[in-house]
């Protein structure tokens, strides 16, 4: 139903996005996209290129006076690097001459462990990790944030969905059980340093970043994305790969450093006994209830109506500054890793990613349920599905 694509490099002139598939008539303009662009630019451990990055972005297609017009929606985002990497990301022949002057071409020949470094040079026959690390980086998440921001507004608009998230752990600090933000929380939990929705966990959390940071060092964690909104029976049971959970697994794993995906109360759950595993369902004021929220609004690959819950553990930051050992693969010897600028903790802003995942898989799901060339029929078309359910 939706395609998406995404292209460029970190150092490169900018990144371009395309969106296909989305109906007609869903309000979005750039202000909207700019808004979760700055959210993935907060955070507390980010490194000091957030703090200057503009993400100059424009919508280029498929967006006319606010509305989508039913084609494919086109999104750059200029890199405010560009202008230092002209002559060494140039995508035509350079002046070997002028390139040799560039301290910033230099090959990297030492791989850091934990990058795409190593297997991308040996995969496609660099000698350079360059052109590997280039792609491999987290800044393509701006494309796909910029995307997420109009599947976002398609979700709402279509169904009142709202797609929110918060910082369950940062390193070995862990925020209580059973928090969950409301639909409407983003903007508190933009507010704290870590987004973190537990104040006393969040300065931990804070603590924890400046420790590390301090021993040269780097942490990973985990987020939780929460959907409010959703109807029952997007995804299906029928298939492997028509299951939500599936999905969103492999959407979410898909985010750079994402090493692990839960859904509900996920790997705990596994340690349960059935009888305290499932959530009851009881009839109460005419309509089917759950008592309980731990499969995290999906049985069977569908949606259940209950809050959507999925969680993503990112690994630590690999560039690590206290360096790590590597090889040299231009002498063969051992070496300490290139050590690039980089982020301490990049959990609060790979937040605003996840959601964004979550957003485009949703709006998908969306739309194969109720389909809708235009955004008031999908909107009609689940209003009739809600209404002819006989138990709600
Ligand atoms: C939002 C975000 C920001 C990131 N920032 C950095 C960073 O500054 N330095 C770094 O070494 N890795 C960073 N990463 C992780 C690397 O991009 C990632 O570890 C690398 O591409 C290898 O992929 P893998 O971890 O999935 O194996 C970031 C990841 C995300 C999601
Ligand atoms: C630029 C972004 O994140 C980058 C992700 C990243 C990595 O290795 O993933 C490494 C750093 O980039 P640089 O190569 O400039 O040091 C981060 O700043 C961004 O998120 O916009």
């Amino acid at each position: 139903m939706l395609r998406w694509l995404t292209a460029g490099e970190s150092h490169g002139q900018q990144l371009t996005a395309i969106l296909e598939g989305l109906p007609a008539g869903v309000r979005v303009q750039t202000s909207d996209l700019d808004v979760d662009l700055a959210r993935r630019r907060l955070g507390h451990g980010r490194g000091a290129r957030m703090s200057f990055e503009q993400d100059a972005v424009t919508l280029t297609g498929g967006v006319r006076h606010g509305l989508t017009q039913g084609g494919p929606i086109a999104v750059q985002i200029g890199n405010t690097e560009w202008p230092k990497w002209t002559t060494v990301m140039s995508a035509d022949p350079v002046d070997a001459e002028e390139l040799a002057g560039q301290a910033r071409n230099a090959p990297l020949t030492r791989p850091r462990p934990g990058h795409a470094d190593l297997p991308g040079m040996q995969k496609y026959g660099f000698d350079d990790a360059r052109p590997v690390l280039e792609r491999a980086s987290a800044r393509e998440t701006a494309a796909r944030v910029a995307l997420g921001a109009v599947a976002r507004a398609f979700l709402r608009q279509a169904l009142g969905a709202e797609v929110v998230s918060h910082v369950v752990a940062i390193g070995p600090v862990v925020a209580p059980e059973g928090l969950v933000p409301g639909p409407q929380d983003n903007p508190r939990i933009d507010e704290d340093p870590v987004r973190c929705a537990d104040p006393a966990t969040s300065e931990l959390m804070v603590a924890e970043v400046d420790d590390a940071r301090k021993n040269g060092d780097t942490l990973g964690g985990v987020i939780e994305v929460v959907v409010h909104g959703l109807p029952p029976g997007l995804g299906s049971h029928v298939h492997w790969d028509r299951r939500l959970d599936s999905r969103l697994a492999g959407a979410l794993m898909g985010v750079q450093s994402v090493k692990a995906v839960e859904v509900g109360d996920g790997l705990e759950t596994a340690r349960r006994r059935g009888s305290v595993a499932h959530d009851e369902i009881v009839l109460a004021e005419g309509r089917v209830q759950r008592l309980t929220d731990r499969a995290g609004g999906i049985e069977g690959g569908m949606t259940n109506g209950d809050v959507l819950r999925v969680r993503a553990a990112m690994k630590p930051i690999s560039t690590v500054p206290r360096a790590l050992a590597t090889v040299d693969v231009a002498t063969g010897e051992a070496a300490v890793a290139i050590n690039q600028r980089s982020d301490a903790c990049a959990v609060p802003r790979g937040a605003v990613v996840m959601e964004a995942m979550v957003a485009l898989v949703l709006a998908d799901a969306a739309l194969e349920k109720f389909g809708g060339d235009s955004v008031a029929e999908t909107r009609r078309n689940a209003a009739a599905y809600l209404d002819a359910l006989p138990l709600r």
